[in-house]
Order: C-alpha cells, then sequence, then structure tokens
C-alpha cells in the first residue's frame, strides 16, 4: 500500500485503470481520483506515471486544452516505451487534430494507425484505436470506412463486454449518411447499450444526434421533450459541445414553434458558451435563429448583424467541411504516392536484383567459360605433351636400341658420319673402337636369353662409365658395340678401350644368384690413321677386331696403318 497524507492506493495500476473507466462514466469522480492518484505521484513507477499522464492529457482534451493534451500525447508517444499506451494516445491525438481543424495531419495520423492495426493486439488499446478511427473518418464524411472500424471494433469487444462505443460509432455514421431517421431502432438499441454500461456522457451524444433528427423530420415539440429529459444529465456532466449544441437545438425547437423569445435566449446562451468566433455548425444555426427572430420583431438593423455573422459562420462551415474532405483526399493521395512511390522501389528493387542476378550469371557464366578454357588448354597442353613424348618415344625408337637404350646402328652411323665431318672441317681427331663380346652365344646357351639381355645391359652400363658426353655409342648388332670417342688421339683410345675391357672382365654381372662374367674383344681405329671417312675407319677397326679374336680375344687391339696393328 503507498499512500500520501489523507490518501491511500493499495494498487496503483488497477485504480489507474479503474480510473480511466470513468472517464466518460462518472466525469467527476474521475477528477477526483485524478487528483488523488497526482497525491502519490513520486511513488508510481515510472509505467504508472505515464499512465498517469496519459489521463492528463485526455482530461485536457475534455475540458479543450487541446495545447497541453497535445503536449502529453506527443510525450507519452515519443517517450513512455509503451506501445499500447501510445496506441491510445496517438488515436487522441488524432481527436484533437479533428478539434483544431487540422484534418491533414489528422488523416495522415489515422492513415499512419490504420497500418499499425494488425500490430496493436492489447483490447483497450485496439478499441480506442478503432473507436478514434470510425470518428474521424466520420468527420471527413468517409461513413462506410466509419461504419467498417466501427464494426471492426464490436469485433474487437471481448464477450460479455459492452457494445456502446461500437453502437454508437455505427448510429453517427449512419446517421451522416442519412441512412437513418429519429425512429431508427439503432439509436434505442445504442443508448440501452450505453445507459446500461453507465456511460451518459455517450448516452447523451445519442440523444442529442436523434434530437438532430427529430428537427429536420419537423418534429420540435418531441425534441423539445428530449432535450428537456437529457438537462439535468447534460448539466451534471457539462461537457461543453453537448451544452452548445443542446442549446443551439433548443433554439431551433423553439423558433419552429414560433416560442421566438425563448428561441432568441437559447441562441444567445449557446454564444456566450462559445469562445472566439471560429466556423461551427451550431453557432451557424445559432446566428439563423437570431436572424429569423429580430428580423420577424421588425429589428432589421440586428437583423443584419445576424445575418452577416450567419453567412460568414456558413462560410465557415462550408469551408471547413471542404477542408475536411480535401485533407481526407490529399492524405489519400499522399499515401497512394507513398505506395506507389514504394512499389516503385520495390520495382527498383526487384529489377536491381535481376540485374544482380545477370551479372552474377554472367560472372558465373565468364568463370564457365574460363574453366572450360583452361580444361581446354589443359586438354591441348596435355595433348601436346602426350605428342611430343610420343614423337620423343618415335624418335627414341627411332634413333635408340630398344634394349640397351643406346645409339641403334644406323643412328649410330649416321651421327658418326656428321661429327667426323665437323672434326674434319677443324682438324680434329676421333677414334673409333669396334667392341664385341666374347663366347656371348654361351651365355644364352647356359643361363639364357634374358640373362644374355641382362648382361648386354650391364655391359653398356659399364661402358657409359668410362665415355665423356659427346662420345657417340651404339650397339651394332646383336653383342657388338661401336664407341666413336671425340678429339680423342688413338694413344688415348687404346687406352680407354683397355679400361673398358678390364671393366667388363672385372664387373661380371650378378644375376639370379649366379655370377655371369664376360669379356670383350676391341678393335681400334682412329682419323690420324685412317682418315674421317667413317667406312674406312669402320673397317679399321672391324679389321683390328677380327685380329683381336683370331689372337684370343678379351684384348684390345688398334689399327696402326695398313696392314699394322697395335696390341693392348
Ligand atoms: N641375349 C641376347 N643374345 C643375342 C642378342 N643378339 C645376339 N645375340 C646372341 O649373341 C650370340 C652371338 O654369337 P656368336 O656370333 O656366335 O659370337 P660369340 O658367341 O660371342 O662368339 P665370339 O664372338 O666368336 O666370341 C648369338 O647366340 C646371338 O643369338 C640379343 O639381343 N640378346
Amino acid at each position: 500500500m503507498i499512500g500520501h497524507a489523507d490518501t491511500a492506493i493499495s494498487d496503483p495500476t488497477s485504480y489507474i485503470q479503474q480510473t480511466e473507466e470513468l472517464r466518460t462514466k462518472n466525469h467527476p469522480l474521475f477528477l477526483t481520483r485524478l487528483e488523488e492518484i497526482h497525491k502519490v505521484s513520486s511513488t508510481l513507477t515510472e509505467q504508472q506515471r505515464w499512465q498517469l499522464h496519459y489521463l492528463d492529457a485526455w482530461e485536457a482534451l475534455f475540458e479543450g486544452d487541446v495545447a497541453k493534451s497535445r503536449q502529453y500525447f506527443e510525450e507519452v508517444i515519443s517517450k513512455s516505451g509503451d506501445p499500447n499506451l501510445s496506441a491510445k494516445a496517438s488515436a487522441l491525438l488524432l481527436t484533437s487534430y479533428g478539434m483544431t481543424r487540422e484534418y491533414e495531419k489528422a488523416f495522415v495520423l489515422a492513415n499512419e494507425l490504420t497500418s499499425q492495426l494488425p500490430g496493436i493486439t492489447d483490447v483497450p488499446a485496439r478499441l480506442q484505436v478503432l473507436t478514434n478511427l470510425s470518428q474521424t473518418f466520420n468527420l471527413a464524411g468517409q461513413t462506410d470506412l466509419a461504419l467498417k472500424y466501427a464494426q471492426m471494433m464490436a469485433e474487437a469487444t471481448p464477450p460479455g463486454a459492452s457494445l456502446c462505443y461500437p453502437m454508437t460509432d455505427r448510429v453517427f455514421a449512419l446517421s451522416n449518411a442519412g441512412k437513418i431517421g429519429s425512429d431508427s431502432p439503432d439509436f434505442r438499441q445504442a443508448v440501452d447499450a450505453c445507459t446500461s454500461a453507465g456511460q451518459p456522457i455517450i448516452t447523451n451524444s445519442l440523444w442529442l444526434d436523434q434530437g438532430e433528427h427529430l428537427l429536420k423530420e419537423d418534429k420540435a415539440a418531441e425534441d423539445l421533450v428530449l432535450l428537456n429529459r437529457i438537462q439535468a444529465s447534460l448539466e451534471r456532466n457539462h461537457f461543453q459541445s453537448h451544452m452548445l449544441s443542446a442549446l443551439v437545438q433548443r433554439a431551433r425547437a423553439y423558433e419552429r414553434l414560433g416560442q421566438d423569445e425563448k428561441a432568441r435566449k437559447a441562441a444567445l446562451a449557446a454564444i456566450s458558451l462559445q469562445e472566439g468566433d471560429s466556423p461551427n455548425e451550431w453557432l451557424r444555426y445559432a446566428y439563423l435563429v437570431l436572424y429569423h427572430v429580430t428580423k420577424k420583431q421588425g429589428d432589421t438593423s440586428a437583423a443584419l448583424g445576424y445575418y452577416e455573422r450567419y453567412v460568414t459562420q456558413t462560410q465557415g462551415y462550408l469551408n471547413d467541411v471542404s477542408a475536411r474532405t480535401l485533407a481526407f483526399q490529399l492524405a489519400k493521395q499522399q499515401v497512394l504516392a507513398k505506395k506507389l512511390e514504394t512499389e516503385e522501389l520495390s520495382k527498383q528493387n526487384a529489377i536491381l536484383k535481376l540485374q544482380q542476378q545477370l551479372d552474377a550469371k554472367a560472372v558465373e557464366t565468364g568463370r564457365l567459360y574460363i574453366v572450360l578454357l583452361l580444361i581446354g588448354l589443359t586438354g591441348i597442353v596435355l595433348w601436346l605433351l602426350r605428342l611430343k613424348h610420343s614423337q620423343l618415344r618415335f624418335k627414341r625408337m627411332a634413333t635408340r636400341d630398344g634394349l640397351t637404350g643406346i645409339l641403334n646402328h644406323q643412328h649410330f652411323i649416321n651421327e658418326s658420319e656428321r661429327q667426323l665431318r665437323h672434326l674434319e672441317r677443324k682438324s680434329g681427331q676421333a677414334s673409333l673402337l669396334w667392341m664385341d663380346l666374347d663366347h656371348f652365344k654361351q651365355i644364352n646357351d647356359t643361363h639364357g636369353h634374358a640373362a644374355g639381355d641382362a648382361v648386354l645391359r650391364h655391359i653398356v652400363k659399364v661402358c657409359n662409365g668410362h665415355l665423356r658426353p659427346g662420345d657417340l655409342f651404339g650397339r651394332l648388332g646383336g653383342e657388338e658395340f661401336g664407341i666413336l670417342l671425340l678429339e680423342c688421339e688413338r694413344d688415348h683410345a687404346i687406352a680407354i678401350a683397355d679400361r673398358i675391357r678390364l671393366a667388363i672382365e672385372g664387373d661380371p654381372l650378378e644375376h639370379e644368384g649366379m655370377m655371369l662374367k664376360v669379356s670383350a674383344s676391341v678393335g681400334v681405329a682412329s682419323t690420324c690413321n685412317a682418315g674421317h671417312a667413317l667406312q674406312r675407319l669402320c673397317r679399321r677397326a672391324d679389321a683390328a677386331l677380327y685380329r683381336a679374336k683370331r689372337d684370343g680375344r678379351n684384348r684390345v687391339i688398334a689399327d696402326a696403318g695398313e696392314g699394322t696393328s697395335v696390341f693392348a
């Protein structure tokens, strides 16, 4: 329980809520309780203080202090952080714009509230927004919209709760549309709902509207009965616009009944109630009554004066009506323009998105092309490599001996001729070794052909270990080899040949657990004796080899000119 001086409030939240419900039900009690809450305001939570601020704003609007109410409502909307309270404040701000004839602002706000509606789920806030929307659209002459919001309000009203507000908004919309008369059951039903809900101010609004219909239907006496019946309630609740409209209605009723003095008094009372001379439908009627009465009484100058005020008011009223319609249309146009703009933007966004997608696709396609190109290029490169490899293989096959990898007979001959020609030009020397393995047949016969092959490969390996890179080494056939030693004098060649012979002899091949030992006979011919012609060199070397074989094998015999030889 929180308290201050003589006031004690045990549950401020529900107390504030109950006080809010009293606004139009029991306005004097509402004021008393509002004062009580203010006394304990220092003990309230922040949210409760904003609720109190909202009630202060409502009261300021009820009293006609629009500026104060608007300031308070705007503070609630921007600072309270309470979406439901903000929605209610916006709804009442809407009404305040209507009261000050700022119709454009009102309809722009109405449009905003309409779009926010789906998100407003708090029942009291939703009902407040719906009733203010219905009233605002009714003010603009948009009675269908007003009816729609009244219907939505009825649907949003929880079961068992009063339908006073939605029924009243419905009656006002139907009434404004000229769809009901004074005897319409809609009046009766709405009045019953509001009476049993304990809403005298709303009930009085309905009675006054029914009175307007009675006047239109030329039932002035009935209207006066009605006005007399609600007079006490009007005075009790002291709602300024009700007091004003009731007095004007009374004045018009008296005038119709020929009770001019009463009509004049009522009209003057109405004018005295109104502060300022701003356009107003009731004042328009008040001046019209005064014009008729004074004219009838023969007071022409006074009648003229009232008539001028009546014309001014009419002008103002008509301007006001067209301003409402215009503002509504303007706001509608703005909303439409905004919608179109949004649609245009979303179209542009869609185009941009498409563009981006196309760009992405182009990049993707570009990438695909690059990948395909790379695959193609790689394929071509691989194909070229394979081609090169094949060419090399073919070239190798064409120039090399398949078993040992050294030059084949034909290529050895060709290359040797080329090198000898070259050496001849520069007077260089070369020596040709003609080498044949001894009794090789026995290897084949004893150990098999494969062993013979292995020995041939081994011999090539041994020989290569004693040759320079530029020397030519070829297999002339079977177990016969030719070696052309470039830039090599005869004696040096004999020494190399003998080193090779010794190496072959001293390096048997281990093959499948067997030591395969071979020897070689070598014939040497040199350009210094035989000249640079290959044929002659071969003949001389071959002859020397023949002698080496004949003389017992495993030896080197060098050609020493025609018919001579040197042993190594
Ligand atoms: N394993 C193997 N044997 C070969 C190859 N080419 C030739 N031969 C064999 O080499 C042997 C050469 O024998 P011959 O010409 O009688 O000469 P040899 O047995 O070496 O006797 P001499 O030359 O007189 O010392 C033959 O048995 C051929 O079959 C070859 O590529 N691989």
